[in-house]
């Protein structure tokens, strides 16, 4: 049996024994504490008439509550014949006002084929310690070259030699090949500061259908959905938990 003990002493996961103790694992998954502690209040009744306003609110909550990571989300998209995918991205641009989330990646990645070939998709925010759930669906665009430039020159040069780094989602031959392919990386980001790969691409969710959930430790949970209306106004409704 592998993996009896908690600790992996530092040694890197991924390798170890075929076998699994599959129910002393399922013991401790239901052993772990989900949706403990205080969790923030929320009513339905005071939230705003518009999804963006309180997507901002609850974002500036999670931070000021300096939760980790508040920034990473799930962006989820499907292939034309349906096949869906999900990664987490990070959050890079906001606007309140229309309900828009930008995330930025290289359009040759998979998310990137998929969003060229349909260009829709789900980003979903989750906030264990706000017991907190935001889903946002709607058309992705790509945004144009000013904003892709600003968003990949704004980055770290390590941020930036790995954009240039290979072909992301590709098949990588082995650690050789990806340390020939950062090396070149890195000579071309020192060389020239301010190249930005011609993939980098920045896009913008604009957001359809929002939900929020709110935890309960009661589990008297609550989800407020917002549909956008064709005349851009939003309908809410509560959902049933
Ligand atoms: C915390 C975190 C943040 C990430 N942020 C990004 C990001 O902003 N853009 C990106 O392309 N990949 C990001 N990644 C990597 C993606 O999760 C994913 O592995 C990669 O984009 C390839 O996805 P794909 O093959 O489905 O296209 C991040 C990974 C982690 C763990």
């Amino acid at each position: 049996m592998g993996g009896t003990g908690t600790q992996d002493g530092g040694v890197a996961d991924g390798g170890g024994a075929a076998g699994y103790d599959d129910e002393a694992l399922l013991g401790r998954v239901r052993a772990a504490p989900v949706l403990a502690g205080e969790l923030p209040r929320f009513d339905p009744a005071t939230a705003p008439g518009a999804p963006g306003p309180l997507f901002a609110r609850w974002l500036d909550r999670a931070l000021a509550d300096r939760l980790p990571e508040p920034q990473v989300m799930t962006l989820s998209t499907a292939s034309p014949d349906g096949t869906p995918s999900a990664r987490v991205l990070i959050l890079r641009g906001i606007d309140t006002a229309d309900c828009a989330y930008v995330f930025a990646t290289d359009a040759r990645s998979r998310k990137g084929r998929d969003l060229a070939a349909n260009p829709r998709a789900a980003l979903t925010f989750y906030w264990p310690a706000h017991g907190r759930q935001i889903r946002l669906t709607g058309p992705v665009t790509v945004l144009g070259p000013r904003i892709t430039r600003q968003d990949f020159l704004g980055r770290s040069p390590a941020s930036r030699a790995a954009g240039f780094t290979g072909r992301q989602s590709a098949p990588l031959a082995g650690p050789e090949e990806y340390e020939r392919a950062r090396r070149a990386a890195q000579e071309v980001v020192a060389a020239e500061p301010g190249s930005v790969p011609e993939t980098h691409t920045v896009y913008r969710l604009r957001a359809q259908d929002a939900e929020f959930f709110q935890a309960d430790p009661d589990r008297g949970h609550l989800r407020l959905r917002y549909e956008r209306t064709a005349e851009n106004g939003w309908i809410r409704s509560q959902l049933w938990p």
